[in-house]
């Protein structure tokens, strides 16, 4: 069958984005079908606006303690609305990048609706056929909302519409304390919001190391956002012009409720049974080639479960290119994979945790942990909670790093960088600037050494004898 099309990419945000991008310049004939505006969610209702937020609201946290450096303000007030539009300003400033203009100006043919696989050889958009040697399924995911009695009837909030609010909520019940509930919960109680995070697991952030989210924790005490954890909120009722939520056997009267309970795939819409493509209420199924049960259909990003971050939607969709537009040979890796909660302290994670690790290599690991009490530059800024903790090999293999503190998610990519060469912890222990917060990694890297010493009698004593000797020699 002739078809006019190499690849057609359904979704255009961050992995379909780079796939249309990337195939175009290759001089690959390309159609982009998107149902909404480019960008996804990252830039509308995710990532782009929820780091503009949290900005902010570190900006008033900082003028509000000011005094703890010495700096007295007089007052110090949060306008709301012009928060949301530096929300507002920063998405416009970053969209150009995600235009249809500049992706026409690439060469790719942007097509907006939501279209429908009418067999496994064909994809009709607006009445349009098109066939192509392969198809890509990069839709994304929404908001999961669970089945919560009279939440539907009272109102909530998700990341699609808590940008788009003018006026700060008085009062706001968080359900679900992932990364998403940590983020915007802290953010709208630092601009004056009083919060209450509940979270149906016994830590906030339950996918992190429980340390490294304890730290976080007593953060958003100190700070005085309330938190009602190991509940399951399961009723709501509107009660004047308040919400009653209730958590098992607690209670909250709220303003606002904002659900951030994980996402759903956007895969019903597309009549994928047509096609022969598989799925399930976690996402698409695909092999480590990122191929669906139909194998000229390819998937990436939310929409096939997983890791549900904008790097690793950019990160598959680099496989999906090579697989799709050549030959299928190329296994999508999983090795390394870094994350951030964009908290403050922040907390960055790669690789194993301490109980994976323990699972996987027994008592055979060393958990080397560094705290950033201990770093001076840490000191100077009066950012001294939380630490580096990394998780290693005896031979110095990283298997996994969890830092909780300021900047944390800048700071992991050296670990990254270390584990994706497959170099030993040791190799963090060079030289560092002093004094910078960086330095966090090498004296941990170095704890490693020290640990095999204090270990290695057989080595102090050596050492011992032989300064014995050079002090009787001299
Ligand atoms: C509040 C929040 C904060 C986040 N913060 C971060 C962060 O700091 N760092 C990070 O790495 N990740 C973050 N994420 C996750 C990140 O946004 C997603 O992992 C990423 O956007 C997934 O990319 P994607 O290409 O799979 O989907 P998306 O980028 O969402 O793109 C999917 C596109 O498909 C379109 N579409 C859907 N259905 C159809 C259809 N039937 N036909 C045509 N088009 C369709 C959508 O309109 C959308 O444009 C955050 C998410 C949220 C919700
Ligand atoms: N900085 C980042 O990279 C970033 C930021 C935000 C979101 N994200 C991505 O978006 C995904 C979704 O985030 P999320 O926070 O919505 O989901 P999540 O799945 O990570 O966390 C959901 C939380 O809700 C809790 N929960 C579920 N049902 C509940 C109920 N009925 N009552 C109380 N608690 C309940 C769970 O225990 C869990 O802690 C993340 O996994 C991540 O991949 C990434």
């Amino acid at each position: 069958m002739r078809v006019d099309y190499d690849i057609v990419v359904i979704g255009g945000g961050s992995g379909g984005l780079v796939i249309a991008g990337a195939a175009a310049q290759l001089n690959a004939k390309v159609a982009l079908v998107e149902k909404d505006r480019l960008g996804g969610d990252c830039l509308w209702y995710g990532c782009v606006p929820s780091k503009s937020l949290i900005h902010a609201a570190r900006v008033a946290y900082e003028v509000k303690n000011s005094e703890r450096f010495g700096v007295c303000v007089n007052t110090s007030s949060v306008n709301f609305s012009q928060v949301m539009d530096y929300v507002k300003n920063v998405i416009a400033a970053i969209e150009p990048h995600d235009s249809p203009q500049r992706f026409e100006g690439l060469g790719v043919e942007v097509i907006f609706g939501s279209g429908k696989f009418i067999n496994s050889d064909i994809f009709e958009v607006n009445g349009k056929i098109l066939k192509a040697r392969a198809f890509v399924i990069a839709t994304g995911s929404r908001p999961n909302i669970p089945n919560i009695s009279g939440l539907k009837e009272s109102g909530y909030l998700t990341n699609e519409d808590v940008f788009s609010l003018t006026h700060c909520p008085e009062s706001l019940a968080i359900i679900g304390a992932g990364p998403i509930g940590c983020e915007l919960g802290q953010s709208f109680h630092r601009l004056g919001t009083k919060v209450t995070l509940i979270n149906s697991h016994p830590h906030l952030l339950p996918k992190e190391d429980p340390e490294a989210a304890d730290v976080i924790e007593k953060q958003f005490l100190e700070e005085g956002i309330k938190i009602i954890k190991n509940a399951r909120a399961d009723k709501v009722e509107i009660i004047g012009n308040k919400k009653k939520l209730r958590a098992n056997e607690q209670e909250v009267m709220v303003d606002e409720i904002l659900v951030c309970t994980g996402r759903s795939p956007n895969a019903e819409s597309l009549n994928l049974e047509s096609a022969e493509v598989e799925y399930d209420k976690k996402g698409i199924k695909v092999n480590d080639k990122l191929q669906t049960t139909n194998s000229k259909i390819y998937a990436c990003g939310d929409v096939i479960g997983g890791y549900q971050f904008t790097h690793v939607a950019s990160h598959e969709a680099v496989t999906v290119i090579t697989n799709a537009l050549f030959f299928p040979i190329n296994k999508i890796s999983y090795n390394v994979i870094p994350w951030t909660t964009f908290t403050d302290p922040e907390l960055a994670r790669v690789g194993l945790t301490e109980t994976q690790a323990k699972e996987k290599y027994g008592d055979n690991i060393y958990v080397l942990k560094q705290q950033f009490s201990e770093v001076d530059r840490a000191q100077a800024e009066g950012a001294i909670e939380g630490f580096s903790k990394i998780i290693v090999k005896e031979n110095g293999e990283i298997l996994g790093a969890h830092l909780v503190g300021k900047s944390a998610g800048e700071l992991i990519h050296e670990i990254v960088l270390a584990m994706s060469n497959n170099l030993k912890v040791s190799a963090l222990s060079g030289i560092h600037v002093y004094p910078t917060l960086s330095e966090v990694n090498s004296k941990a890297a170095l704890l490693l050494r020290k640990r095999k010493f204090s270990q290695n009698k057989g080595l102090q004593s050596i050492l011992s004898k032989f300064f014995a000797i050079r002090r009787s020699l001299s």
